[in-house]
């Protein structure tokens, strides 16, 4: 079954007098396990897409459903439970908390989530990301690559069912990037996660499942 069921979704933003449709009847689904990329020229509505997939910000038409559920029937309580303890999020820029270390990140998630402080998880997640040698360090002595890793660590360390990642890669060289992309494609395997994946960068297609084209907020078929 589809971990998330997006269908027909419209999307208004009202400029002053200037009402502007950016997503005009989007239709997409995301199963477990996959890695399904949105990709499109800049102003295509992806962002957009991707922040009304997470319950970040409401559609004006269309429905979403999570797990068979219209998010719609979901209170907003309820909702801001789902979205802690079943989505994980990853941006172009790393968000790491300054004053908190590499380990510490990821126990505030954990927390957030509900789940219990699991030193041996976050030993683990550490191991994966090829940080443990750093897991005592504060953000500001990491190098860009060390901090999205850390992000990604800390975006996983609650298994989500759902991971949303909007650029992840964008502040990174090539290199870089190709590590990245190769760590969210071995947690969405492990973990079962349904990846949505915002990029821009063509490279970056390659370790996705599925490509989705947007244009002008349409999905070209
Ligand atoms: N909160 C908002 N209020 C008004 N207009 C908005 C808002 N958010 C997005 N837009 C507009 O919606 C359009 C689509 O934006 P969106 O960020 O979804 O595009 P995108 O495909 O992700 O672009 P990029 O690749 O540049 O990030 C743009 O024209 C943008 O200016």
């Amino acid at each position: 079954m589809e971990t998330f069921q997006l269908t027909n979704i419209r999307k208004t933003f009202k400029n002053g007098e200037v009402e502007e449709e950016v997503l005009k009847g989007v239709n997409l689904s995301l199963r477990p396990g996959e890695i399904t990329a949105l990709t499109g020229a800049s102003g295509s509505g992806k962002s957009t897409l991707l922040t009304i997939a997470a319950g970040l910000q409401e559609t004006s038409e269309g429905e979403i459903r999570f797990k068979g559920k219209n998010l719609a029937d979901v209170k907003e309580e309820k909702l801001r439970k789902v979205r802690a303890e079943e989505f994980g999020f990853i941006f172009q820029s790393s968000h790491l908390v300054p004053f908190l270390t590499v380990e510490e990140q990821l126990f505030m998630m954990l927390e957030v989530a509900g789940k219990k402080k699991e030193e041996d998880e976050v030993t683990a997640i550490l191991n994966k990301v090829g940080l443990s040698h750093r897991r005592k360090a504060y953000p500001s002595s990491l190098s860009g690559g060390e901090k999205q890793r850390a992000a990604i660590a800390r975006s996983v360390i609650h298994r989500p069912s759902v991971l949303f990642a909007d650029e992840p890669t964008a502040s990174l060289d090539s290199k870089k990037s190709e590590e990245v992309m190769q760590l969210l494609e071995d947690m969405t395997k492990e973990l079962g996660m349904a990846t949505l994946l915002v990029t821009h960068e063509t490279e970056m297609l390659s370790f996705a499942d599925r490509v989705v084209h947007m244009e002008d907020g349409k999905i070209l078929a």
